[in-house]
């Protein structure tokens, strides 16, 4: 068999390596010359661990291949994962005008039969919508289109590729089930076979109840600083639990990312259209969206006013191992702050803000330590574990006041107080 995938992004790119690493014939295609070009050239043009050794290794062994050649892309394979953005509409919606034109562009281009597979996270009844645009541009070929939603975490694409926690399949017949199964016959994991709705609907519920992990604790984390408890002890309690478990527990400035808030709000949409409110999720949106504001609470208590003050944000990306800022917690807190007319020094090890002419008095660091002169207030974003190791005990007395608002809660409270600052994390001092 031989696979397109359709979509060199994040899932894309990461996809055809694993595939590539499998042993099959894999080729990408998309319409981005510019990221075409890179990845020929063996250039991962994104942050990701581990993925640019496979990119050369596959490179030249002439197991992958890039191209933006739509017809001798669709001709020349047999199974076709669709693995293009599914971004946010301004009502929550997802938009699926990148699905609809690669369906369009597959039923074009048809030569034979071909096994569809959609990989990108898409409203349930998707699948049926996409057998539709592909019936409507040809019906002279017989097709399958199959759901096979993507699971991995950006920081650990490769892991999770490689031994993910399950594969889900959601198949209309038989044959398209097979040939899924022969294509991940490498794989050790449980297999969930399954219609394309309940597929498609696995992998919202997984990322919408993800969400919601994250923000009953973020929630929580406000009442511990209430009642004097350590969110980081409750979460430990909890987390032993085997019913709970511990991962997912960590409060914080809240999620980010190109998927959570996105996903999320797509499924509350997909449920308004059914005539139905999922009030749960949408408190898991609202607490989310107020808990950057929490922790600028912290500090307006603390510093008063803060115009003219020198302000140090430590990390952008949205998570660590990545330079990704999508909806970026961070990006929020600094657009307070500008609004707020704060002087901001920036430092991530990776990401970069974008090319926005709002941006241009953000100053960039190139190393930590130096966005600690003068500063009145650190703001951690991203628990970047660089930030762990930089010489806190030396940096305090460059300081104009000593202040740390932890929005990661990752450094050591009581170190930090000894040390002589005035820390705060988020339910954890
Ligand atoms: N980023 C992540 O960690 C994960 C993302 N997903 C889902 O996977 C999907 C893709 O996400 P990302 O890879 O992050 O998106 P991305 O934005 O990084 O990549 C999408 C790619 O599709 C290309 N594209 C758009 N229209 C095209 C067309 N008509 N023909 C060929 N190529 C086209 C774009 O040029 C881009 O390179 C989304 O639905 C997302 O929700 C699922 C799991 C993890
Ligand atoms: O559909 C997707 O795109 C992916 O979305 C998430 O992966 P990702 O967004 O890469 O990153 P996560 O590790 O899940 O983190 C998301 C956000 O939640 C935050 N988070 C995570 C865990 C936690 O305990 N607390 C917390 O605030 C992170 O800082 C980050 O901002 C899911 O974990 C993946 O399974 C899914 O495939």
């Amino acid at each position: 068999m031989k696979i397109l995938v359709i979509g060199t992004g994040y899932v894309g790119t990461t996809t055809a390596l694993v595939f590539a690493e499998m042993g099959w014939k894999v080729t990408g295609l998309d319409t981005d010359s510019r990221k075409l070009n890179q990845l020929k050239q063996g250039i991962l043009y994104f942050h990701e661990p581990g993925l640019t050794e496979l990119l050369q290794k596959h490179n030249q062994l002439g197991n992958i291949n890039f191209t933006s050649d739509k017809k001798e892309a669709i001709e020349n394979n047999d199974v076709i994962f669709i693995c293009v953005g599914t971004p946010s509409r301004a009502d929550g919606s997802a938009d699926l005008t990148y699905v609809k034109q690669v369906a369009q562009d597959i039923g074009q281009h048809m030569n034979g039969y071909k096994l569809v597979v959609n990989k990108s996270t898409v409203p349930v009844g998707t699948q049926e919508k996409v057998t539709e645009w592909i019936r409507e541009t040809q019906n002279v070929y017989p097709f399958d289109v199959a759901s096979n939603p993507e699971f991995l975490r950006e920081g650990m694409a490769l892991e999770d590729s490689l031994n993910p926690d399950r594969i889900v399949l959601g198949t209309t017949n038989d044959a398209a089930a097979k040939q899924l199964r022969t294509l991940y016959s490498s794989m050790k994991c449980e297999t969930i076979e399954t219609t394309p709705r309940t597929a498609e609907l696995i992998k919202y519920a997984s990322n919408a109840f993800l969400a919601t992990k994250i923000s009953f604790m973020n929630e929580l984390s406000r009442l511990s600083d209430k009642l004097d408890v350590n969110i980081k002890d409750v979460a430990e309690g909890m987390g032993y639990d085997t019913r709970i478990g511990a991962r997912f527990l960590q409060a914080g400035i809240g999620y980010g990312g190109s998927c959570f808030p996105k996903d999320v709000a797509a499924l509350v949409h997909k449920a308004e259209e059914e005539g139905m409110e999922l009030q749960i999720l949408k408190q898991v949106m609202n607490v989310n969206e107020t808990q950057y504001l929490y922790l600028l609470d912290k500090a307006k208590a603390q510093l008063g006013d803060l115009s003219g003050k020198k302000v140090a944000v430590l990390g952008l990306a949205f998570k660590p191992d990545t330079d990704d800022i999508r909806e970026a917690p961070s990006l929020r807190l600094i657009q307070q702050l500008m609004d707020h007319h704060a002087a901001i020094h920036l430092f991530d090890p990776i990401a970069k803000l974008p090319a926005e002419s709002k941006y241009d008095k953000v100053h960039i660091a190139l190393t930590p330590e130096e966005v600690f002169n003068d500063a009145d207030a650190v703001f951690i974003c991203t628990e970047w574990p660089i930030f762990t190791s930089i010489d806190w005990m030396m940096l305090h007395s460059h300081m104009k006041q000593p202040n740390i608002f932890d929005g990661r809660n990752m450094l050591d409270a009581q170190l930090m107080k000894s040390l002589g600052y005035h820390y705060q994390g988020i339910g954890y001092k």
